[in-house]
């Protein structure tokens, strides 16, 4: 038996990857309840018939899934925002990484266009956010600058980019192996309108190894699923302190004898930090109000 994974999915054939080569697959008849809860991304052990078509016979468990788009097994999402045009918004990269850390998945903030940035003004924001642990890596896709670190990031891994418009990510993907592009805007934003537009996202193999989803990852409609006393947990360095408050229920807001805001206070936990906390608790709260 072979094994691969699924790149994409097409009127019931499934398109499993082994090494190079792409085979068209369908699934064994006992699996036909599963059909739909079958993943881009999914492992997959398959036999091949005279024909040249594949049969799989046996899907793997799967590491992680991601709802939008829905893809099983990635490993990563590079976060990716433009230094410069447009200009960078910690509220917004704080609100990605808000979504990835829901997802439990790995990531990795790409800063790209620094061949437009005043590299003085940008290096607050890079020393932020290393401090709290994240990698940070900077690039400019116009340039070549940084493409090879990226590259050698994306090598064996399933990696999805995620940001917002015109921050690069056609670019980036285009000079990290040339001819791959993304289908751009948000998934869940191509549904409805009386279009039918949905689609599946696809796997693009990569000559180095790994593979990249084909379209852009997350929507901000994703923090419905988030509960008030949940959020704190996403913010890595918040989450850390938690325990030290006095109340155990302590929302960090008003409440005497916080850690947090003490914390905040004496500038151990950035207040821009803190207060992507507050205004994304804030949302979380209007929304349960029912607005
Ligand atoms: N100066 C400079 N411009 C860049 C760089 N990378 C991308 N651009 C430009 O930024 C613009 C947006 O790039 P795209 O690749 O379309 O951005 P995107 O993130 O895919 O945007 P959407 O398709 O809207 O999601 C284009 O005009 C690119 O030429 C860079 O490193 N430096
Ligand atoms: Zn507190």
């Amino acid at each position: 038996m072979l094994h691969g994974v699924i790149l994409k999915t097409y009127n019931s054939f499934y398109y499993v990857k082994t090494n190079a080569k792409v085979t068209m697959c369908t699934l064994r008849g006992r699996f036909k309840k599963e059909r739909f809860s079958l993943l881009v991304g999914d492992e997959v052990e398959y036999n091949v018939t005279e024909n040249g078509k594949g049969i799989i016979e046996k899907i793997l468990p799967r590491r992680s899934m991601l709802q939008r788009p829905m893809i099983a097994n990635i490993d990563q999402v590079i976060i990716t925002f433009a230094a410069v045009s447009p200009d960078i918004n910690t509220i917004l990269i704080d609100r990605f990484l808000v979504l990835a850390e829901m997802s439990d998945l790995d990531i990795v903030i790409c800063i790209n266009k620094i061949d437009l940035a005043d590299s003085e003004e940008l290096k607050p924001i890079l020393e932020l956010y290393r401090s709290i642990g994240y990698r940070v890596i900077t690039i400019s896709a116009k340039m070549g600058v940084g493409i090879e670190e990226l590259r050698n990031q994306l090598s064996g891994k399933i990696s999805v980019f995620a940001g917002p418009s015109g921050a690069g990510k056609s670019t980036i993907l285009n000079t990290v192996e040339e001819g791959l592009t993304l289908v751009t805007g948000q998934v869940s934003e191509k549904i409805g309108r009386g279009k039918h537009t949905t689609r599946f996202a696809e796997l693009l193999p990569l000559s180095s190894g790994g593979f990249v989803v084909d379209t852009p990852g997350f929507s901000f409609t994703e923090f419905e699923n988030v509960k008030k006393n949940e959020l704190m947990y996403y913010f890595p360095e918040i989450a850390a302190v938690v325990h030290e408050c006095k109340f155990n229920t302590c929302l960090h807001l008003k409440e005497p004898q916080c850690a947090v805001k003490q914390l905040v206070t004496e500038g151990r936990i950035q207040e821009q930090r803190y207060h992507s906390y507050i205004e994304i608790l804030a949302e979380i709260q209007d929304k349960k109000k029912g607005f």
